[in-house]
Order: C-alpha cells, then sequence, then structure tokens
C-alpha cells in the first residue's frame, strides 16, 4: 500500500484538545476510510475482507453505524464491483483499466453509495469526494467528482439497462452485468444448476421463445443470493454446548442442522459458547455433509474417523463431538502446521477427548490402508459455494483455478478410499458446485477402481429438501438460494 493510502500516523496530526496531547486524532469519516483501505489491500495484496476489515474496525475503534457503514461500503463494493466497472467504464472518456489503481476503488465506493445505499445522493457525492482528496489529492479529487456526478444521473436498473448485454441475445453477459459475477462464474453455475447456458432462449436447441426472460431463472436466483448478506449461522460443538444455550443467547434454532442455530445480528463472540469454543461459526450446509457421513450405516466397527482435510477445523469440531458421543475416535489431519493448530484449538476438550490432530498430507497417508471406518475428505477447492461470504473472492478465481485443483482433488479422494476399511464410508465434500470438482473427481477416481460404490446421499439427510443432484440424484448439491447455506457437495462412498 503506498504512503498516501495509510491510515493517519498515531504520532501525527492535531492533537484531540486540551489533556488529550497523546491521543490520536480521530480520523475524519472512519467509515468510508476503513473500506477504502480493505478495498485497497484486497486489491494490491490479496487480502480477505472478511478477515481484514473485522481486525481494522476493532484496531481503529470504529463502533455502531460506522462500523455497519464501512461494512456495508467494503462488501458491497466489492460484490457489485462488476456491475459498478461497467457503469463507471460508461461514465469515463477512456477505458476503465487506465484508471489510476488508488482511485478505482474510491469511485467504486462512490457508485455503491449511490445506487444501492439510501446514503442521499450529494453527501454520497461530497463525502466520496472528500476521501478522493485526503487519499489521492486534489486534482485526482476533481475526476472522481466528475465521474460520479455522472453516475448519480441514473439508478441502478437504468444504468443496468444502458450497460448490460441484451438478455435475449447474451443471457450469460446480461446475468454477469447485472448480477456482478465474471461470465465463466456464471457458466459454471448455470452448468452445475443444470440450466444450458451456452444457449440463449429462442436459440436452437436453448429454452425456446417463450423462456425469453426466463431462460437461466434459476441461475439468476442463485446470482441474486449472492450479493445478499449471509446470515450467521452457529454450531453448538455436541456434549459441549447444546442449541438451548444458543437460543439463551439470542439466536434462533436453525431449519435443518439440530446442532445448528442463526444469529441475527451481532458479533458472534458475544455469546459465552463461542468465547469459550463450545459453539463456532458454521455453514448449516457444513454441519449436515459432516453429519450425513455420520449416519450412514457400516457393519462391524465403528471406532475410528478420520477427517483427511482438516484445517481450519470447523467440521472436526463437529466430527469430534459426535464420534466422542459414540466412543469413536477422530483423526483430524492437515498439511498446513499452521492450519493444524486451528484443527488442535478446534477439537480440544471435546467429549472424551476423541480428537486428535496431526499435521499429515492425506494424498500419502502415513497410517495404515483401510485403518478407517468414516473418512471425510473435504478437498481444497475454487470455493464458488461460499461467495456470500467471501466477496472478492468471485474476482480472484479464474476458470483454470478449478482445473488446477483437479489432480490434488482426486489423489485425495484415492488417499481416502485407500483409507477407509471394507464396509467402511468415505464422503467426498467441496464448498463448490462447479461440476469440474464435483461429480467430475467422483467419476474420474472411480473409474479407475471397483473396490468402491456411490451411495444415495439425500437419503441421508432426508430432513432437507431439494439437494439430490447428479449421477441420478446420487449426490446431494446444497445451494444458496433454495437452502440458505453455501453451496456444498456431498458424495458418500461405500469401500467394498
Ligand atoms: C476446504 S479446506 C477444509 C475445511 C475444513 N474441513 C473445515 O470444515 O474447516 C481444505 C483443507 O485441506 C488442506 N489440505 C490441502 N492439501 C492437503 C493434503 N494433501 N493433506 C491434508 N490436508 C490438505 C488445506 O490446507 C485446507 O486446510
Amino acid at each position: 500500500m503506498s504512503d498516501r493510502s495509510r491510515p493517519p500516523s498515531r504520532s501525527s496530526g492535531k492533537s484531540g484538545g486540551k489533556g488529550a496531547k497523546n491521543t490520536p486524532p480521530a480520523p475524519k469519516d472512519p467509515a468510508r476510510r476503513a473500506a477504502y483501505d480493505v478495498l485497497r489491500a484486497v486489491q494490491d495484496r490479496d487480502a480477505y475482507a472478511n478477515l481484514l476489515l473485522p481486525s481494522m474496525l476493532r484496531e481503529r475503534g470504529i463502533h455502531g453505524r460506522d462500523a455497519a457503514l464501512a461494512t456495508e461500503l467494503t462488501y458491497g463494493a466489492l460484490r457489485r464491483q462488476g456491475t459498478y466497472d461497467a457503469i463507471l467504464d460508461a461514465c469515463i472518456d477512456r477505458s476503465l483499466s487506465s484508471v489510476d489503481p488508488e482511485v478505482l476503488p474510491v469511485l467504486r465506493l462512490g457508485a455503491h453509495q449511490l445506487l444501492a445505499t439510501a446514503v442521499p445522493p450529494h453527501a454520497a457525492v461530497s463525502a466520496t469526494v472528500d476521501l478522493a482528496r485526503r487519499v489521492v489529492g486534489h486534482h485526482r479529487g476533481r475526476f472522481a467528482n466528475a465521474v460520479l456526478r455522472k453516475v448519480g444521473r441514473r439508478d441502478l436498473p437504468d444504468w443496468t439497462a444502458v450497460v448490460a448485454p441484451d438478455r435475449a441475445t447474451d443471457p450469460v453477459g446480461h446475468l454477469s452485468i447485472v448480477h456482478s459475477h465474471p461470465r465463466w462464474i456464471v457458466e459454471a453455475l448455470a452448468a452445475a444448476l443444470g440450466e444450458a447456458a451456452d444457449k440463449a432462449p429462442g436459440a436452437p436447441g436453448g429454452a425456446g421463445p417463450d423462456a425469453e426472460g426466463a431462460g437461466l431463472a434459476e441461475t439468476e436466483q442463485l446470482l441474486a443470493a449472492h450479493n445478499e448478506r449471509p446470515r450467521v449461522t452457529l454450531v453448538a460443538k455436541p456434549g459441549r454446548a447444546s442449541v438451548a444455550d444458543l437460543l439463551g443467547g439470542g439466536a434462533t434454532a436453525a431449519r435443518y442442522s439440530p446442532y445448528g442455530a442463526y444469529l441475527a445480528e451481532g458479533d458472534p463472540a458475544a455469546l459465552r459458547e463461542v468465547r469459550q469454543r463450545r459453539a463456532a461459526v458454521q455453514d448449516e450446509a457444513s454441519q449436515l455433509v459432516a453429519l450425513a457421513l455420520t449416519r450412514v450405516g457400516v457393519e462391524g466397527a465403528d471406532a475410528r474417523w478420520l477427517d483427511a482435510c482438516a484445517g481450519p477445523g470447523g467440521k472436526s469440531g463437529l466430527l469430534a463431538g459426535l464420534a466422542g458421543k459414540r466412543e469413536a475416535r477422530l483423526l483430524a489431519a492437515e498439511v498446513q502446521p499452521a492450519r493444524a493448530g486451528l484443527v488442535a484449538q478446534a477439537v480440544e476438550r471435546s467429549v472424551r477427548d476423541a480428537g486428535r490432530t496431526v499435521v499429515a498430507d492425506s494424498t500419502r497417508p502415513a497410517w495404515r490402508p483401510g485403518a478407517f471406518d468414516r473418512v471425510l475428505v473435504d478437498a481444497p477447492c475454487t470455493g464458488l459455494g461460499a461467495l456470500r461470504r467471501r466477496p472478492e473472492s468471485r474476482w480472484r478465481r479464474t476458470p483454470e483455478t478449478a482445473d488446477g485443483l483437479a489432480p490434488l482433488q482426486r489423489d485425495l479422494l484415492r488417499g481416502a478410499l485407500d483409507s477407509a476399511r471394507p464396509g467402511g464410508v468415505v464422503a467426498y465434500v467441496t464448498c463448490s458446485p462447479h461440476l469440474a470438482e464435483t461429480s467430475a473427481i467422483v467419476a474420474a477416481v472411480l473409474s479407475e477402481r471397483s473396490d468402491a460404490e456411490v451411495l444415495r446421499a439425500a437419503d441421508y439427510l432426508d430432513e432437507v429438501p431439494g439437494i439430490a443432484a447428479g449421477a441420478g440424484g446420487r449426490y446431494v448439491q446444497f445451494w444458496p438460494h433454495r437452502h440458505g447455506t453455501d453451496a456444498m457437495f456431498l458424495a458418500l462412498l461405500r469401500k467394498r
């Protein structure tokens, strides 16, 4: 980050008045400044907004309405970046790519305030131009002023009607601009939903003329859901806390998971159970895929469970509790030592101390083949299923990301199958619905071996409607717009 974008130095600036000589001056408009600094960090050094913003708000003492505004501006500008960039491009004589990278985040923040918040237009422009002057200087402040005044001449629907391709001739391009997703992600999600993305309504083999406007209808619902703020979901770790405990702290019971609860607002760390690691933040679908693995009947011993890709430990925390209640033990394996440390915290003090953490490469298991009765392999993936919670990730991933991960995903699934005993069960999970990292991986690995069969995973989650997917409905796919969860994929395999 350049010097100019750094927050005001704590030792410089005016004093806060009599007797406040050492008190740092409150930065002017701390909410917009924090949002700008996070956007710059995301752009310049690949920071993660969901990790950086909370710590920045804490360090700078930004609370209440300012914190809410900073959060809205940061997440909104990142999620809607594709739409805003198309609009900004139409408001600038030259190409948007030639705009100074220090200025671009200011313009996106201004566009978000003007087009998607209740901030009055004159306040949105003047506060953003003030920010521009402070972070990039007067000259570029004038440029920001001129651009944002043009942006403010239309509302969002009017702008998208101008800048988005026609839906009838280019449905993917249209949805890509209107709902702010890269084109390749729209195509991948449409394919996963079974809606043919490459066929325009009316085109031969397409959705047909009557479907104009309705082509890619479910894909559109999904894209829209990615731009909504997700609710916070908690998991009560079995044997250490109960959902009733969480309800006492202001949460409401989750729709599907018997261990889940929703927190409408507020900081999860305000709950004692979360501070004491007896509960944790965990998406409901993540809870359910782990639970499904434990619900499959196995004949004979059911004492040794493996989580082959455990870091940072969300599913291990739940599995260790469930294992402890059944007098089984969980080995949580993670290749990265720092992440293994987080896993160890997540499983500590589980019922009967059932969880143990190891740093290990699960593609080359250090344990004997067939050592485990149940194996979870929650493979590294593109994370296209968690776009609601990681606002910048849709701009970071490329079509090549999924292809690059496939060999590791296949190796991890092979290692998991080798680690399961005959009659044991393996869950292959991704936080992505992309077919290249879900059904294609399972199909590729099963085509090489005859020692595993695919179970109907939805049978183990029959409280959740609309999850059967792929391979004649034998896989499970959760969806944000259907289930209010991340788009988790699950395949359950029985070792013969
Ligand atoms: C999708 S994350 C798992 C999330 C975790 N199950 C949870 O619920 O918190 C995948 C994890 O696999 C780890 N990983 C990648 N390659 C691995 C390997 N060869 N062996 C073990 N772990 C691996 C990554 O470091 C990452 O922490």
